[in-house]
């Protein structure tokens, strides 16, 4: 059996305004994702999807109950976690070689190792040739690319994505998801991956979690059988598939409604 990497038992999240207005973003929210397993989460607006990927980090501790990460509860920022937002993360006046081998550098190692670590996961996420680029030389998905290449190269245990591929068009999100793909099996961290697109999270994931509306809490949770390796431009077109997207959007419509 699989140990747990992140659980969340019982979990609320109050917010207070300076204005001291309260605003319950979680409530009884438990989650557990095991090791290697990747977990996409979907939910209406304001259900606290940022708000739970926040408290993994550590960086917003939970009102009440208990956060933990490979047993131990989360107390400050752990080197084990990566994440991939929706906006860039990139250092503009960067070369795309430096920007990818800042991590390393935070980490401690030299200049010269980190610019080889670096070289290659530029090549491994098809940026070869575009080492010495700026962030404004490159095209929306390329960037992604060098997020992609920033986190896989700290080797992260666990990893979370908030909307990572939303600001993309369709064709170039559904390279990246194959990219994030490829990239996760060869290590398989464990992942929780925020998305409002039911069909992403069904062609990324081992299991989808339906978040109700906010205060937010789990509605329901979904495996996703289909093989791997997975190829999400076919995958999607498979009666299974199709049957899933339609099972979780039925759980999903009466949270999204007004
Ligand atoms: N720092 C904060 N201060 C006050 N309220 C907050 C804060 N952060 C989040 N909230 C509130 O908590 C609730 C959950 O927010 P959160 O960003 O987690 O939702 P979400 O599901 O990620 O939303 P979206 O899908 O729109 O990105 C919302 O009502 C939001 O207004």
């Amino acid at each position: 059996m699989k140990n747990a990497a992140i659980e969340l038992n019982n979990v609320s999240r109050k917010f207070v305004s300076p204005q001291g207005k309260v605003t319950l973003a979680l409530r009884d929210f438990s989650l557990t994702v095991n090791e290697g397993d990747f977990c996409a989460i979907v939910g209406p607006t304001g259900c606290g999807k940022s708000t739970t990927l926040g408290m993994i980090t550590g960086l917003n501790p939970p009102s009440s109950g208990s956060v933990k990460v490979f047993g131990k509860p989360v107390t400050g920022i752990d080197p084990n976690i990566g994440f991939v937002f929706q906006a860039d993360a990139v250092f503009p006046w960067k070369s795309v070689l430096d920007n990818v081998a800042m991590g390393p550098v935070f980490r401690g190692k030299d200049l010269k190792l980190a610019r080889e670590m670096a070289a290659e996961w530029v090549r491994r996420v098809g940026l070869a040739g575009f080492e010495h680029h700026y962030p404004h030389q490159l095209s929306g998905g390329m960037r992604k690319r060098v997020a992609l290449a920033q986190t896989f190269i700290n080797e992260p245990k666990i990893l979370l994505m908030d909307e990572p591929f939303s600001a993309l068009d369709v064709q170039t999100r559904a390279l990246m998801q194959e990219e994030l793909l490829g990239l996760w099996s060869e290590k398989k961290a464990s992942v929780v991956f925020v998305t409002h697109d039911i069909d992403e999270a069904i062609a990324l994931a081992d299991r989808v979690i339906v978040l109700s509306k906010g205060p937010g809490s789990v509605k329901s949770s979904h495996e996703i059988p289909l093989a791997r390796p997975r190829h999400v431009s076919e995958a999607r077109y498979s009666d299974e598939f199709v049957h899933l997207s339609k099972k979780i959007w039925t759980d999903l419509k009466d949270e999204v409604q007004i």
